[in-house]
């Protein structure tokens, strides 16, 4: 795995935000999203270290909580091995995957929690979703969808009326954009998703390692 990254921190977005975490960051993505709050982590060369699953494993150790992410975590190709040793370890997983990836690698386990992106407008990578991956999706599972303006929301509006998935739905601001003005959209329109800030944002401030 070339990692970029992992630490012991608080998982700062989606259903398990708050949680005691352990975060591996993997190095390398297929896309290029305009507001990625993870640009040092796109290129495979980013890689600050190379370890193998068994050292990853010994490196978590008994913390019960771990969010996989990246760059695309998906793009290590030993990801679906490392997930499944995570599932039989008994952690719960978060894969933060950014939804162009082809989710039928994705071991399936009630402990690896899939939080698939459906990246809007404003990323310039709207084309790139894998509309497949909304089948491996369940009520255990997050869709979210990050709005920097009433563009991105109206899309992602749009996108859940044509694409009806039972899942849990997070819509997050892009750092910096008003959680105030996305909670009152979403009150206007009577949407059926959680409003959710970046918390480890909120504590740390927008940097490595947290
Ligand atoms: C850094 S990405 C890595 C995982 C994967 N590449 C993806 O995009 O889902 C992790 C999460 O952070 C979100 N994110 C990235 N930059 C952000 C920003 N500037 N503001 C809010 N969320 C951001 C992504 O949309 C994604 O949900
Ligand atoms: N604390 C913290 N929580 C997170 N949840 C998802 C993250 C990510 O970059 O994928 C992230 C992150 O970078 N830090
Ligand atoms: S897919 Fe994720 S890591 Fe890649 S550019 Fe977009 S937000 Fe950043
Ligand atoms: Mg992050």
């Amino acid at each position: 795995m070339k990692v970029v990254e992992h630490f012991l921190s608080i998982q700062g977005e989606g259903l398990q935000m708050g949680r005691l975490t352990y975060f591996v960051r993997g190095a390398g993505c297929n896309l290029r999203c305009s507001w990625c709050d993870t640009g040092y982590a796109l290129s495979d060369s980013d890689a600050t270290m190379d370890l193998s699953v068994d050292e990853l494993m010994d490196i978590i150790g008994d913390v019960g909580s771990v969010c996989f992410t990246g760059g695309e975590p998906l793009h290590q190709k030993d990801a679906a091995e490392f997930l499944q040793r995570l599932a039989d370890a008994g952690k719960t997983t978060v894969l933060e995957t950014n939804g162009s990836m082809d989710l039928s690698v994705v071991p399936s386990s009630p402990n690896i929690i899939i939080s698939m992106d459906v990246k809007c407008p404003s990323s310039g990578m709207q084309d790139r979703v894998r509309i497949s991956n909304l089948a491996y999706l369940s009520r255990k599972d997050q869709l979210k969808f990050v709005i920097a303006d009433r563009t991105d929301l109206e899309y992602a509006e749009t996108f859940l009326r044509e694409h009806p998935v039972d899942t849990n739905v997070i819509f997050s601001p892009v750092g910096g954009v008003s959680l105030g003005m996305l909670a009152e959209e979403v009150v206007d329109r009577k949407l059926d998703v959680r409003v959710l800030p970046q918390l480890h944002k909120i504590i740390w401030g927008d940097r490595k390692g947290v």
